[in-house]
Order: structure tokens, then C-alpha cells, then sequence
């Protein structure tokens, strides 16, 4: 299913935290939210997810506003997986965890039947976690806890997936396998991922926030350019796509002064010019930071 967020405002304690955010992803696209810390990345997930209600704005997951179904509806059509949900699961297998992402589907009695058992099967399959299928939960690695909560998540047989920072304990192999496995659900996913290089790897398209509204939107290559890569997340980087058709990112080796703009005039803390550049000045090298 399309997921669409429309106009969103989002405020917490009195303070604007997500300011007139509109985003999609088409079916079966996987889109990566993208931006420096504290810029409303989680904020704009929790009310996808249906756990945080915008003050105003629409979020849309196929024909139907999140909002306004009940809330069994609502998740059985989206599965997250986020940053800290694995809670305290002492005493719970890998198979009872994968087999909560079943809990939207039952009915009343709560009984799991034959389609739960090979949903959850398949699950454990696909995310590759059936040698642990049988230990305690709490008992596996950062990583392995990482794919038992994306087996839970697809387990729920889900239309949207939402993934908050998904790959973060996992060494690399885990990391390409992970998406290679996200991309392989078909599934229509919106990702938080702090590592660009990944995000251009998984994604089809990024949105990029910035103080809680949209920086930039589109394609890999059309969003990460220079410019926004100096003025969202103060580095020098440059992003192309290498021969092997993958798209990735080359960092200078220091990041930009928080004093020097994208085009490195010197300015104050709050980005406003410290001096005006006279017309047709060139930008200050030695203001740059080194490549
Ligand atoms: N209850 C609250 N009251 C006021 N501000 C809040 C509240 N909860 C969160 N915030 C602020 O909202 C902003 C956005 O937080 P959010 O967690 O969505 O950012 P993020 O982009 O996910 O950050 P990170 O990359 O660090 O995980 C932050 O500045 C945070 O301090």
C-alpha cells in the first residue's frame, strides 16, 4: 500500500517539533528519512506508526487515514521495528517473539491457527533466525535481537513497514543482508538510517528533515548534493554512482566549521552572514575545512 503524509505538524510540550511535513512512498518503494540528529525523524515515524497524534496533517496508508481507523485496523497494516522495542523479553523464546507480530490478526480467543504458524515460520525463514528459533530472547546478540524483531515484524504479514535505525548493532555482512532482505519483502517501507552511504544503498528515494521540516526530497543522487550535504549535516561530500551501479558517498576529512556556510563565508552559530562577502567573491578557502 501508498503510504502519504500530508501537511503534518507535530507539537510536543508547547514546542513545534514537526512544521508542514508531506512525504509518500509509492507501493512497494522503500524511502529513507534521512537527517541530522534531533531534526524529527522518530516524531514524524511515531505517527506513522500510530503512536503519536499529529496536531495536524494527514498520515495515509493505502485509501485510509491512520488516524481515523480503529486502532486493530491501523496495526495490522503497519509493523515497526524500532531502536528499543525489545523491552523486557526475558523468558521469551525467538518463536513466542516472532509469533507476537501475529497479536493484530487474532480474533477475541487469541488462538493462533495454521495461517499464524507458517506466517510465523516463514518469517523465522526469511530473516534467517531459525537456529536461535528456540533460545530465550533476551539471551541473543544486539544483532540477532535486530532480525528477531524484523521476523516479528513481518510475521504480521504488514502493508507498511517503519524502521527506525534497523541496522545500527549489526557488523556489515548483517547490514547487506538485512537490506538485501528488506528490499525482498516488497513490502512498502519508510527507514530512519543514520548512515548515508546505507540509505543510498536501500533506498529508492530520501527525504531529508531538517529542524522538522523537509529539506529536500527525490531521488539519491538528486537530494545528497554537495550543497545539502554542507548545509544539513555540515560535511564536504561528494555522491556518485560507481561503475557496480552502487551510489556512494565520499567524505572530506573533516567536517565543515560550524562557523563557515555551505559556501565557507564565515557566519554565526545561527547561519545568518558574520560579514557580507563582497559581490562575486570567491568562497574563502582557507574558510573550508580540508578536503
Ligand atoms: N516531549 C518533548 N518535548 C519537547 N521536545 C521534544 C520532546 N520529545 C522530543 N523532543 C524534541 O524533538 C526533536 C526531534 O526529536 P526526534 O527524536 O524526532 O529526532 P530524531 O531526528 O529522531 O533524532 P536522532 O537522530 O537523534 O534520533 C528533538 O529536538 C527532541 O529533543
Amino acid at each position: 500500500m501508498k503510504l502519504i503524509v500530508d501537511r503534518l505538524h507535530v507539537t510536543l510540550d508547547r514546542n513545534p517539533i514537526l512544521r508542514d511535513v508531506s512525504l509518500e512512498v509509492g507501493q512497494g518503494d522503500i524511502v529513507g528519512l534521512v537527517g541530522p540528529n534531533g531534526s524529527g525523524k522518530s516524531t514524524l515515524l511515531r505517527t506513522v506508526y500510530r503512536s503519536l497524534r499529529p496536531a495536524a496533517g494527514v498520515v495515509r496508508v493505502g485509501d485510509d487515514d491512520v488516524w481515523e481507523l480503529p486502532p486493530r485496523a491501523a496495526a495490522r497494516r503497519t509493523a515497526a521495528v524500532l531502536q528499543d522495542t525489545g523491552g523486557n523479553t526475558t523468558g521469551l523464546t525467538v518463536t513466542q517473539i516472532v509469533a507476537l507480530g501475529r497479536a493484530p490478526h487474532h480474533g477475541l480467543l487469541g488462538r493462533d491457527g495454521a495461517e499464524d504458524h507458517e506466517a510465523v515460520s516463514d518469517a523465522i525463514d526469511r530473516c534467517g533466525v531459525r537456529p536461535f528459533a528456540d533460545r530465550d530472547h533476551a539471551s541473543l546478540s544486539g544483532g540477532e535481537r535486530q532480525r528477531v524483531l524484523l521476523a516479528r515484524a513481518l510475521a504480521q504479514n504488514p502493508k507498511l513497514l517503519v524502521l527506525d535505525e534497523l541496522t545500527n548493532h549489526l557488523d556489515i555482512r548483517a547490514r547487506f543482508e538485512l537490506l538485501d532482505l528488506i528490499r525482498a519483502t516488497g513490502v512498502t517501507t519508510l527507514a530512519v538510517l543514520h548512515d548515508l552511504d546505507l540509505a543510498a544503498r536501500l533506498c529508492d528515494h530520501l527525504v531529508v528533515l531538517r529542524a522538522g521540516t523537509v529539506a529536500a526530497a527525490g531521488p539519491v543522487l538528486k537530494v545528497l548534493t554537495p550543497d545539502l550535504l554542507a548545509d544539513v549535516f555540515g560535511v564536504h561530500a561528494h555522491t556518485e554512482r560507481h561503475a557496480d551501479g552502487v551510489i556512494r558517498i565520499t567524505y572530506a576529512a573533516r567536517p565543515l566549521a560550524r562557523d563557515v556556510d555551505p559556501r565557507g563565508h564565515p557566519c554565526r552559530r545561527d547561519g545568518t552572514p558574520a560579514a557580507i562577502p563582497p559581490p562575486g567573491a570567491p568562497a574563502s578557502d582557507q574558510a573550508r575545512s580540508p578536503k
